[in-house]
């Protein structure tokens, strides 16, 4: 009794307190789905809800959220996380289909940018309308048909047969990083064909954007970011100020490229279709936008988008066949019915151009499962511009947050069956008797071997949202698949790679999906070679 009458004054503010947040948080709208509040996710608590989940490491995001996927299957949960706005997980691809449709209702808004506002700025990927248009434009003026060509003929080839022969002169050694091979494919090819520029995978700027891209990633799971930053980010900021530095070289270059076209006409060899074309992106996007600091973002954003989505796709691919010799086999299999078409003599050198993903179907399929296992960019997060209901009946209040997670949807036993946690290709192709019935969509790619199988996505965007969807789907596509066909069958057939690595690899914290430590692989000869 004593006690109520000592804290009476305390208990009547905490009852009034108590009953004015009930009131206020009455008045906000909230979301909920037929007038009710969402289910939580698992491991929710009171208070923080899903913030300690946060702060584990991404592997270990990416791993509950595939835990809600198999409780929850297609239904939208709710997201909490102190200091952030309200949010879902959607899980259903009708809700995904919906955001495709609608970019403009779900854009990166103001919490997306606030933290990758340091490394991108206005780059493609953070901008909306008319910068967003226009550094589009240039982008698909850049990796136009004829382009790609230069890039599947001349570059590729060139800077492949480069990394062949790397790994050839490690037959019998240490083992290698596979990874930061195909790291230096792609930053070659980007850098030469994008910038004009000779870039190296283990350039400075190289490691420092590295660094900025984990630390950006950590941002988006850890709420005091900017406070823990005062402590802790000064790599992070000198990261970024190497990455500002090396993006206003690459336009300060373009633009002398440009003034002196005279000197470039000179260095640009007639018969070197490379030379000719090298540089045509920066070169867009100065028409575009003039502005010489966007123009450096943009630059610095594609690079991004372009060589470490990739590269690290293809190391992934090569993590899974290294564990799966039975497709290593097939792709063999495929390249030596493809060559004894052409009727080449069986010890003239090996032709990457041969390879394209219509040519090789198998191997091509192989590639789009390991992107379905490890998605390079594997989740995502819109706000909401507006109050709006998903098809599954969510209503979310402008401003929610809405994620979706590639790494979990593309695990779904509801989209992809029973066995889908399992490494099979097959899954990617139908035998050509059987393909028309899946041929009219605009969303399915096709491919023909002789063998009788066609490569065959199968699956709307929305189902398989690895290269996103709608109008801001991925520009890159295109040259993504054609890297990927010429490099792994020019690999596994010049080479036997065996696993230099014991258990589990994983993923590190970062914007993207590289591989924790790298891939090491132990390079042997082709004993068997046909
Ligand atoms: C396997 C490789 C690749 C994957 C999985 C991939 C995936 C994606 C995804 C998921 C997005 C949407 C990102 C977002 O807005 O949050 C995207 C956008 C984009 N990608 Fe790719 N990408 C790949 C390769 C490439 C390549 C080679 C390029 C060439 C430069 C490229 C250029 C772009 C561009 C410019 C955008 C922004 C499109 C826009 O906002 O309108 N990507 N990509």
């Amino acid at each position: 009794m004593g006690l109520v009458v000592e804290y009476g004054n305390y208990i009547l503010a905490a009852v009034v307190l108590a009953l004015l947040i009930r009131a206020v948080s009455r008045t906000r709208k909230s979301i909920t789905r037929n007038g009710e509040p969402l289910r939580n996710p698992p491991d929710t608590l009171p208070l923080v809800g899903n913030g300690i989940k946060f702060l584990q490491s991404r592997w270990d995001l990416l791993g509950w959220f595939d835990k809600c996927q198999r409780q929850f299957g297609y239904e939208t949960v709710a997201l909490r996380v102190p200091t952030l706005p309200p949010g879902v997980l959607i899980h259903d691809p009708r809700n995904l289909e919906f955001v495709f449709k609608n970019e403009g209702l779900f854009t990166k808004g103001e919490f997306v940018k606030r933290r990758s506002w340091d490394l991108f700025g206005n780059g493609i990927i953070n901008a909306d309308g008319d910068f967003w248009r226009l550094q589009r434009k240039a982008g698909s003026a850049f990796l136009n048909t004829a382009n790609l060509r230069v890039l599947t003929d001349v570059a590729l080839p060139q800077y492949l047969s480069e990394s062949v022969e790397y790994l050839r002169s490690n037959i019998g050694k240490d083992p290698v990083d596979l990874q930061h091979v195909f790291h230096e494919i792609t930053t070659k090819l980007m850098g030469k064909m994008a910038y004009n520029m000779e870039m190296h995978a283990d350039d400075e700027f190289s490691k420092s954007f590295d660094y900025a891209s984990g630390a950006t990633a950590e941002r988006f799971q850890n709420p005091l970011w900017r406070i823990t930053e005062l402590f802790t980010g000064a790599k992070l900021r000198k990261s970024i100020s190497i990455v500002k530095d090396f993006g206003r070289g690459i336009v300060t270059r373009a633009v002398q490229d440009r003034n002196d076209q005279k000197s470039r006409d000179e260095t640009a060899d007639e018969d070197n279709k490379l030379d000719q074309i090298s540089g045509s992106l920066i070169q867009s996007l100065l028409e575009a936008l003039g502005n010489e600091q966007t123009v450096a973002d943009a630059a610095l954003t594609y690079l991004s988008a372009g060589r470490d989505t990739t590269g690290q796709a293809l190391t992934w691919t090569f993590y899974l066949l290294l564990q799966h010799p039975e497709a290593v086999t097939k792709i063999r299999r495929e390249v030596q019915h493809l060559l004894s078409q052409q009727q080449q003599p069986p010890d003239s050198p090996l032709n990457p151009t041969l390879f394209t993903p219509l040519t090789v179907p198998y191997t091509t399929a192989a590639f789009h499962e390991s992107l379905r296992l490890f998605p390079p960019i594997p989740f995502e997060i819109r706000q909401c511009q507006a109050d709006t209901t998903l098809p599954d009946g969510t209503f979310l209040p402008k401003r929610s947050v809405l994620v979706w997670c590639l790494w979990a949807m593309q695990r779904s036993r509801l989209t992809w069956g029973g066995d889908a946690d399992v490494f099979r290709p097959e899954r990617f192709l139908v035998s050509s008797s059987s393909s028309s019935s899946n041929s009219n969509s605009p969303e399915r790619g096709k491919g023909d071997d002789s063998n009788g199988d066609k490569f065959v996505l199968g699956k709307t965007s929305a189902e398989f949202p690895v290269f996103y969807g709608g109008a801001r789907a991925c520009l890159g596509r295109k040259m993504a698949e054609a890297i990927a066909a010429q490099v792994i069958p020019t690999v596994v057939w010049g080479i036997e790679l065996e696993r230099g690595w014991e258990g589990e690899r994983r993923s590190q914290t970062s914007l993207t999906l590289p591989m924790e430590g790298g891939l090491p692989v132990r390079v042997r000869g082709r004993a068997d070679q046909v």
